[in-house]
């Protein structure tokens, strides 16, 4: 019996000699009794993916992204990202020993994920412009100088991101649950849990699919704006924003698939305000001791949207992919928070602050 990991379904991946390899995936299944309860869905669970080495999904990507790199001999990788992927990448990188070179929209990154770009000593570069002119530029560094490029247009990224859903199947005890609620940015990852879920179903492994569910923020919301609008190709926007910065993409490059994914599998897609992205991430961590970063907790705060709007059936069973740690942004978690109480290092002082 292999360990829940993302090579436990090495079989479905394309990677033939010994991956590049941090131990990713096989992360909790937390069931939300709390906030479940508030919503009146008693089957509601996060899959947490921040608790992945590096603390997103991204690693489940990379982990094959890196090891086909190899596989294919390229000298070195490069990709433009909102933060977890570069961070993702300079580690798989490093432990492939790699040279890595990224691409960051000036001002716009959690420092968590700045700190581990630099010291897992990718070569980070800011750009002054947003993540869609980074990855724009990114592209074009790759075909100028010969870099392999390991953002999500990288199939070989999807193909590590689909054990995502064959993970929670098999900590639901082979059961498929009725929705899968991701974040969307760049909508690589909610295409990449369709592609996986299609793949079981084609093998018999399951007979149904979730109904694939898209959460964006208020401020960048193109994939929910051509559900609404009914469109086959999305109108990009040019200026996204949101405290939630992982999403804060104005053009998805895997939007059609997402598209796809969610409209074959009569899904939808919402967006929530930034306000609600917040209170979201309080009540995880404060009502069921989950510690997420913003974009993270997107996925929830969809749910408990959806379910105020009345659009949920309470007896579904939901599984809401939550895709990075607390850790990566704490510069919004202390703006949000009452800062510490600072006392003298006297009793007295210490009794009247704990009270
Ligand atoms: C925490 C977190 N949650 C959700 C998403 C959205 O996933 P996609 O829809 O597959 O893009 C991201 C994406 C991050 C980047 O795109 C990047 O790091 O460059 C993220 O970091």
């Amino acid at each position: 019996r292999r360990r829940l990991s993302v090579w436990r379904y090495r079989e479905l991946l394309p990677v033939r000699g010994e991956p590049v390899s941090l131990q990713e995936g096989g992360t909790p299944l937390y069931h939300l009794k709390n906030i479940g309860k508030e919503l009146g869905i008693p089957e509601l669970y996060a899959k947490h993916e921040g608790m992945n080495p590096t603390g997103s999904f991204k690693d489940r990507g990379m982990t094959v992204g890196v090891s086909m790199a190899r596989e294919l001999g390229m000298t070195s990788v490069a990709c433009a990202s909102t933060g977890n992927t570069s961070a993702s990448l300079a580690a798989y990188a490093a432990k492939a020993s790699i040279p890595c070179i990224v691409l960051l929209p000036a001002g716009k990154v959690a420092i968590g994920k700045v700190a581990q770009a630099l010291m897992h000593g990718a070569r980070v570069i800011s750009i002054r412009g947003n993540f869609d002119k980074a990855l724009e530029m990114v592209h074009e560094l790759c075909i100028s100088q010969g870099l392999y490029l390991l953002n999500s247009v990288n199939p070989y990224r999807l193909e590590g991101q689909k054990t995502i859903g064959f993970e929670a199947i098999d900590q639901l005890g082979g059961e498929v649950p009725d929705r899968m609620v991701l974040p969307v940015g760049n909508a690589g990852n909610i295409s990449a849990v369709y592609k996986g879920l299609r793949e079981l179903e084609a093998l018999g492994f399951i007979d149904r699919l979730p109904m694939m569910t898209g959460i964006q923020a208020a401020g960048s919301q193109p994939v929910v704006k051509a559900i609404e609008q009914n469109l086959d190709v999305l109108v990009p926007e040019s200026a996204p924003e949101t405290v939630a910065t992982a999403i804060r993409i104005g053009a998805p490059v895997n939007a059609e698939k997402a598209l796809v994914a969610i409209r074959a599998t009569g899904g939808t897609a919402a967006s929530v305000t930034d306000e609600e992205i917040l209170a979201m991430q309080r009540d995880l961590a404060r009502k069921e001791g989950i510690g997420v970063e913003p974009a993270s907790a997107a996925s929830v705060a969809g749910i408990r949207k959806l379910a105020e709007l009345g659009l949920i059936d309470r007896d579904e069973r939901i599984v809401c992919v939550v895709t990075g740690h607390l850790l990566k942004d704490p510069e919004t978690v202390v703006r949000q928070c009452e800062p510490p109480i600072e006392i003298d290092a006297d009793l007295h002082s210490l009794l009247s602050a704990s009270r």
